[in-house]
């Protein structure tokens, strides 16, 4: 990053977890603002507790987080931690999405029906619109989730593990949608096992046991010699 006005988000000695436990522990990172940023790691490396953070759903030990905007960042959660039970159609997901717009259940106007059905269509969601959530499979519940994300319009999109359990074609929808949301300002952060949609985000964090390893670019963050520190010598030829 070049200067301070690129940046949407900083964080400072960052330490976060759950009761009394630290999950992660003194960290330092900047998020460039309308680009994307990759957040990879092992299981267990704090990941998930980051983006926590910075959608304001765990709240930091210490240290700090600094964001321009006041908006409310769109938070895309795992889909692991979206029950399948949950009575409501695709459609209806996606228009909660417009609740930081409108408040809940009130009624929509024409502006928000049409950023809904925008986004079901973007993520390929529109012909399943009237189905219940639990009753799509896994790959098109993802897909919903992530409509409802966008159908927020934050200035800042946080996404758990958003192409995990994809399809080919539903990853690169995925990839398509975040360039997307970039082109139109948007700060993307995302977690992800998938080296290879780390490789394509303009930055990059490391984390391993909750601390960071490295910072900056992909290329150089997912060096060969990085990845075999943090997995070993089998996974250094990503
Ligand atoms: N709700 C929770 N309550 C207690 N401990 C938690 C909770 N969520 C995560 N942890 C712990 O915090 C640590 C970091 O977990 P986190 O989910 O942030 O990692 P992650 O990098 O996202 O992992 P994964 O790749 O498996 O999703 C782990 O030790 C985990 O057991």
């Amino acid at each position: 990053m070049r200067n301070e006005e690129e940046t949407a988000v900083v964080v400072q000695g960052l330490t976060a977890g759950y009761a009394r436990r630290a999950a992660l522990r003194d960290l330092t990172a900047r998020f460039p603002r309308a680009r994307v940023t990759a957040v990879v790691g092992p299981n267990g490396s704090g990941k998930s507790t980051l983006l926590g953070v910075l959608a304001g759903v765990v709240r930091p030990m210490s240290g700090s987080v600094e964001r321009a905007s006041t908006r409310r960042p769109g938070f895309v959660a795992q889909r692991s931690a979206v029950s399948d039970n949950l009575p409501i159609t695709v459609r209806e997901v996606v228009q909660m999405g417009r609740w930081a717009h409108r408040g809940p259940w009130r009624r929509l106007s024409e502006r928000d029906r049409s950023v809904v059905d925008d986004r079901m269509a973007r993520l390929g969601v529109l012909d399943l619109a009237s189905r219940r959530l639990g009753a799509l499979s896994g790959g098109q519940r993802q897909r919903a989730l992530i409509a409802q994300g966008l159908a927020q319009e934050p200035d800042l999109l946080l996404l758990d593990e958003p192409a995990t359990g994809l399809d080919l074609e539903a990853r690169r929808c995925v990839s398509e949608v975040l360039d997307g949301a970039k082109a139109h300002g948007v700060t993307v952060v995302h977690a992800t096992h998938d080296l290879a949609a780390a490789k394509r985000a303009d930055h990059c964090l490391l984390l391993k046991e909750g601390r960071l390893v490295a910072e900056g670019p992909p290329g150089a963050v997912l060096a060969p010699e990085a990845l075999a520190h943090i997995w070993g010598p089998a996974q250094s030829e990503w």
